[in-house]
């Protein structure tokens, strides 16, 4: 770095805004599809899902959050030529280091069986001992990417506790696990209007929608 570097007075790059369009989903997930359309809903985008377009799951090499997000807007972006929002999610477990984390989808298997995932946490949690807490949080990074390489990425995050046996059967992944702090229920017991009001992902949708939008 040269002497005269002030971190502190490096002008801000210029955010870029998305014009009205249409807009891939860059999710294989059919719960965070619809929950990001959902989401989308009041902001005049045409969204379309990288499933309906055929696009191919990247692999995420990332070691964060945001940068498994950045992959995949940036490629979806770059296959299909249209700006590509992408959601990189995952369950923290404090008692377990930050785990599952960003491999929150993968503790549930190649058969995406949340079932075994949610039991692993819990199993995981016991295995600590009588002290372990409960505590965890969800994060969600959201990326969007524009064909040409230009990406904007946010990060939003919802604190809670895990709790068991698993409740309710409305949201997806570890919703009937997780109840955030406040409440009695789990994200799977609610309407999703209300997990929409206080998630990870509404968290980082907000950020995105007063940046770009
Ligand atoms: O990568 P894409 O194609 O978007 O789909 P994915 O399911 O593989 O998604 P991630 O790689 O981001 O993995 C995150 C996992 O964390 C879980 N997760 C994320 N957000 C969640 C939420 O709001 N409620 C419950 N589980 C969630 C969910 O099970 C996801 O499979
Ligand atoms: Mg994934």
């Amino acid at each position: 770095m040269s002497e005269d570097f002030d971190p502190e007075h490096v002008a801000p790059q210029a955010i870029r805004k998305l014009t009205p369009g249409k807009l891939v989903i860059a999710s294989h997930n059919q719960g965070k599809v619809r929950e990001i359309a959902e989401l989308l809903g009041p902001h005049g985008v045409e969204p379309i899902s990288a499933g309906a377009l055929g696009l191919p799951e990247p692999e995420e090499t990332g070691t964060t959050f945001i940068a498994n997000a950045e992959l995949k807007a940036l490629a979806a972006a770059d296959l299909s030529g249209l700006p590509a929002l992408s959601d990189d999610s995952g369950l923290c477990v404090e008692a377990l280091r930050g785990e599952p984390g960003i491999f929150s989808a993968r503790w549930a298997g190649s058969d995406k069986d949340f079932t075994v995932a949610m039991r692993r946490v819990w199993d995981q949690i016991l295995a600590q001992g009588p002290g372990a807490g409960h505590d965890a949080h969800f994060v969600c990074a959201l990326a969007l990417a524009w064909p040409d390489g230009h990406v904007e990425a946010f990060e939003g995050r919802v604190d809670g506790r895990i709790v068991w046996p698993p409740r309710g059967d409305k949201g997806f992944g570890y919703d009937p696990i997780f109840v955030p702090y406040g409440h009695d229920v789990t994200f799977a017991e609610m309407d999703p209007a209300a997990k929409h009001a206080m998630s990870h992902r509404a968290d980082a949708f907000r950020q995105l929608v007063a940046a770009v939008f």
